[in-house]
């Protein structure tokens, strides 16, 4: 598969200070790919999913994407393509079934196109009819997870960024959310890149670890040659080291 992602030596300094949140990354990233973006608290995946999403701009190093460098493509088209779904999501006021669809109606869809890709992601990420006219406050948060992820669906980006979507869902709509995305992935070539906390979701799912620690990344690997106990007993260390420096 050609290479539809590249970060060559990125950087990235907090807005306010000189604390380097990534340092020196660089890896590809081809269609298709399922990415699993995996480190302690801290360690800068965040960071990474909205900078791929420009919401910010690295100090160092060049991003390309599908052979343009990411500067010379308007932020709005590149948000089109690269879709971000954040760890916390808002409905903006509107009730689930108009959220779902908003994306659309800012492109102009024709009504009829809209009805059927809104209609099409409710069935196939089970998203209960009930919950159709409800607003935000009526949702858990599992529930708005879910919602925000259909949300994003019906756009069809070419890639999708993941920030802890299995976070709040149980066990039951994780494992339905792996599968649909999975499918996604291999059917339409859709790529995706998932921050996740929970290793046993990032196995099921990816075809490729990214770990990062303390803003670097430390390891790029295919999924079929990781040693998920050693990855496991890393993170865990690594997580042990940062709650005790924040006490
Ligand atoms: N705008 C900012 N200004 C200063 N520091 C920031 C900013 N955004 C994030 N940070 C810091 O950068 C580091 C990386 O944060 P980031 O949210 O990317 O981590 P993460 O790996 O996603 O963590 P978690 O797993 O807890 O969500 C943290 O130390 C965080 O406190």
């Amino acid at each position: 598969m050609p290479i539809q992602l590249q970060l060559q030596q990125v950087s990235l300094s907090a807005s306010l200070g000189s604390q380097d949140l990534l340092q020196d990354i660089s890896f590809d990233v081809a269609r298709g790919d399922r990415i699993a973006i995996v480190g302690p608290s801290g360690a800068g995946k965040t960071s990474l999913l909205r900078l791929l999403n420009r919401l910010s701009e690295p100090n160092a190093g060049v991003i390309q994407f599908e052979n343009q460098d990411y500067r010379q493509i308007p932020v709005l088209q590149l948000r089109q393509e690269i879709v971000l779904v954040p760890q916390e999501s808002k409905l903006l006021g509107m009730t689930v079934q108009d959220a779902i669809a908003y994306p659309l109606v800012l492109r102009k869809l024709p009504k009829q196109q809209i009805q059927q890709r809104v209609s099409h992601w409710i069935e196939t990420l089970h998203v209960p009819v009930e919950w159709l006219d409800r607003n935000e406050l009526q949702l858990s948060v599992g529930q708005r997870q879910l919602v925000a992820i259909a949300r994003a669906l019906v756009t069809q980006p070419k890639i999708l960024l993941l920030d802890e979507p299995t976070s709040a869902l149980d066990a039951g709509r994780t494992s339905h959310l792996v599968e649909v995305l999975t499918d996604l992935a291999t059917t339409h070539q859709t790529t995706i890149l998932m921050v996740n906390h929970q290793l046993e979701i990032a196995e099921l799912f990816c075809t490729r670890v990214l770990h990062f620690q303390l803003g670097r990344l430390i390891q790029d690997e295919p999924a079929s040659s990781i040693n998920w106990h050693k990855l496991r007993e890393s993170l865990i260390q690594a997580e042990a080291a940062v709650v005790a420096e924040w006490g």
